[in-house]
Parts: structure tokens; sequence; C-alpha cells
């Protein structure tokens, strides 16, 4: 058998360049998107792509994404370190818009490693050819990286190319996530694992064990705003009776904190509504292990 290959690639790219369209894609049904942070907590981990040899796992390159803060030094160096940590860095350029001041900032920011550097510019699809040459010409002249793709990540055109070249890059290694573990988890499933996180964090003994938590509903109350509803399985009254605690302030401390985490995992504002239900013996019921995909 030949070695696997696994590495990083640190995402970079201004707000609605298409990233998450351009993981979907690499990714595609191959796919974990992946709620735990290895190394790190600092590392939101996008999606993570694997192939029979390799394994690309795919990260936000935080503290190149706002170009109107200032670049101070201490930002430069948390990208330094971010990059030190990755096997490549993937910046995307959004063609319909053409490179901006945006692009120049995250551009700088780049140039300044050693990790290798891919360009990728995506929705090439609404370009005509003139366009196209010269959005290219313009990402040839940001002076960073030594490959520029063409590509559409919504139409799933030139990745292959790209996905080659970002392979050709990654170490010889393990693979970081378990292949069999690509059961399409579900936004659902993600979402109810992030709350769950929340809740083991701040409970002990026996009662993160009990706890189970299930998304009843996702709905979309406005384009930026969406409303969750999620329940806490418990098995016992008393393990209830934590879990919302005196006047009910840990229940209303785990969900501060779970809707924070939805909303940087989301992207938009989380209306969470959280409750505490006991359910009684769940970890024996073939039913609810079944409904929660528990083997
Ligand atoms: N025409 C076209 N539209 C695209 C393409 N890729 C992404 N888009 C659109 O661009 C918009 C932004 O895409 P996202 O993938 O959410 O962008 P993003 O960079 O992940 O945004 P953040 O998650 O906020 O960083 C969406 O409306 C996508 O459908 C593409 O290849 N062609």
């Amino acid at each position: 058998m030949s070695p696997t290959h696994s590495g990083f690639v640190a995402l970079a790219g201004r707000p609605n360049v298409g990233k998450s369209t351009l993981v979907n894609a690499m990714v595609g049904h191959k796919v974990a998107i992946v709620s735990d942070k290895p190394q790190t907590t600092r590392r939101a981990i996008r999606g993570v792509a694997t192939g029979p040899d390799w394994q690309l796992v795919l990260v936000d390159l935080p503290g190149v994404q706002r170009p109107r803060d200032a670049l101070t030094t201490r930002m430069q160096s948390r990208v330094e370190r971010e990059l030190a940590d990755s096997d490549a860095a993937l910046m995307l350029i959004n063609g319909l818009e053409g490179i901006g001041p945006g692009d120049r900032f995250i551009a700088d920011a780049l140039r300044k490693t050693s990790t290798p550097v891919i360009v990728a510019v995506n929705k090439v699809d609404k370009l005509n050819d003139a366009k196209l040459m010269e959005v290219l010409q313009a990402a040839a002249d940001l002076e960073v990286g030594d490959d520029i793709y063409p590509i559409s990540a919504r139409k799933g055109t030139g990745l292959e190319p790209l996905l080659d070249r970002l392979r050709e890059l990654l170490p010889e290694g393990p693979f970081y996530y378990d292949p069999s573990e690509e059961s399409d988890q579900t936004e659902a499933t993600l979402l109810a694992e992030l709350i769950r996180e929340q809740v083991l964090r701040r409970t002990f003994q026996e009662v993160p064990h009990a706890v189970e938590v299930v998304i009843d509903d996702i709905e979309e109350v406005r384009d930026d705003l969406l409303r969750v509803t999620a329940f806490i399985w418990v098995e016992t009254d008393s393990q209830k009776g934590i879990l919302i605690g005196a006047q009910g302030k840990m229940i209303k401390t785990i969900g501060t904190a779970a809707r924070r985490e939805l909303q940087r995992e989301l992207g938009r504002k989380v209306h969470l509504d959280l409750s505490v239900r006991v359910r009684k013996d769940w970890r024996g019921d073939d039913r609810a292990l079944d409904r929660l995909g528990i083997e």
C-alpha cells in the first residue's frame, strides 16, 4: 500500500468569495464537517476531504479576514503562526468583483510566509473571456503564490487541477480523521454537537454521559436570523435540575455559550430555544439510538 498524505490547508479570502461553497464542493459526499478542533481551539474546521490515500483538512485562516482593521504586528504574527501550522494556504478571489483592497491586504499577509500559497479565482462561470483574462492578470499582479486557478465552486469546474495541486503539497502522514466517520454528518447533528460541547464543559460525574442534544427545528426567520429549537435529553429529574440550575442560571449560561458557537458556525444570528427533557434510559432505547444515528 502506498503511504498516505494528509495536511491542513488554510483558506483565506474576503467574505462572500465562496469559501463555504468551495469546501462543500471539495468535500463532496466524502465529507464530514467536523466540529472538534484539533491542536488548537482557534481553528474552525470547514471540512475534511478524504481520498483513498490523502486527506485535506480545510481550515479558516483567521486574522486576514477583516481588511478594515489595521495590520498590527500582532495580527501578522497570528497569521504567521497559523500558516506555520498549515501545509498550504489557498487564497480565494471573487472573480465577479475583481481585486480590491481586501485582497491586497490578504496578499500582503500571505507573501510574508514560507508556506506555499495557491490562488484560485472563483465564480468564473459568470465571467466572459475578456473579463476572465483581466481578473487573472490582476490576480497575478498580486504576486502571491505561484499558481492561479480559475474555478467555479458552484458549478464544480476547475476543481480537479486545484485539488491535484493541493494534494501535491500534503506531507506524508496518517489521516487526522477516520475516513469511515465520513457518515455525512448533517447540519443538525453538527449543531447538536456544538450545543452538547457546551453542556459537557459545565457538567461533571455522571451527568455528561447522560446528556444528548437533539435539534427539533431550524427555521429561517429572516435572511440573517435563524431560530434553532433544541432539546437537551437527560435521564433523571435530578440531572434535569442540575442542568437548569438555581433560577435557571445554568441553562442560561449554556444557552448563551451555545448560541455563540452556532452563530460562528452558521455565520448568522441565531435565536436558540433550549429546553431540558427527561427521557428515562434513552441510552437503552433502540429507537432513540437509531434516531440519533448511534450504532
Ligand atoms: N456564480 C457563482 N457564485 C458563487 C460561486 N461560489 C460561490 N458563489 C456564491 O457566492 C455567495 C457566497 O458564497 P459562500 O460560499 O457562502 O461564501 P463564503 O466565502 O463561504 O462566505 P463566508 O462563509 O461568510 O466566509 C453565495 O451566494 C454563493 O452561492 C461560483 O463559483 N459562482
